[in-house]
């Protein structure tokens, strides 16, 4: 309960701007998951008025520390599930024996984050619709005639 406390005043100003996160836990750790499951609870929640995106972020949720899969207190498939549930990618890697897969984890956040963003495009409607609504949105719909 505490660390949902905790997530809860985190990440307040992030949720504004930032267009993706990576998450981290410590498979050895379950408190560390825990946190990480309050965190993308908080990502995920329905966005109060004051803060309204028009593309989802990107999360990945990345289980650490796979080296010490001897002491694990993480399944990789409670992490799989609590990604799959959130839309979130997942993955596990140890960041002390793989500099590489922590290198493909950002590249894989950057190409998510630009995947949302095309599929945004896409959405928009084109050409002089598109154009209608911008003349719409800056001079007002209904405007009298002089
Ligand atoms: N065995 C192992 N240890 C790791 C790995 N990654 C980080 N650590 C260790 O975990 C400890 C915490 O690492 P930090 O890089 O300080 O991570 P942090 O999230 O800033 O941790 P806090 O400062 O505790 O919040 C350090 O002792 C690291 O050496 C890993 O992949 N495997």
């Amino acid at each position: 309960m505490p660390n949902l406390k905790k997530a809860k005043s985190s990440l307040t100003s992030e949720l504004h701007w930032a267009d993706g996160f990576v998450i981290v836990y410590d498979i050895s750790d379950r408190s560390s998951f825990a946190f990480a499951k309050a965190l993308i609870y908080r990502i995920r929640e329905p966005q109060s008025s004051h803060c309204k995106r028009t593309v989802e972020s990107a999360v990945l949720l990345v289980g650490n520390k796979q080296d010490l899969c001897h002491v694990r207190e993480v399944g990789w498939e409670e992490g799989q599930k609590l990604a799959l549930d959130n839309r979130c990618q997942f993955s596990e890697l140890s960041a002390a024996e793989q500099s590489l897969e922590v290198e493909m984890m950002f590249i894989r956040i950057i190409k998510d984050i630009l995947a949302n963003f095309k599929l945004k495009e896409k959405r928009r409607p084109s050409g002089s619709k598109s154009m209608a609504k911008l003349i719409n949105n800056v001079f007002g719909k209904r405007r009298k005639s002089v």
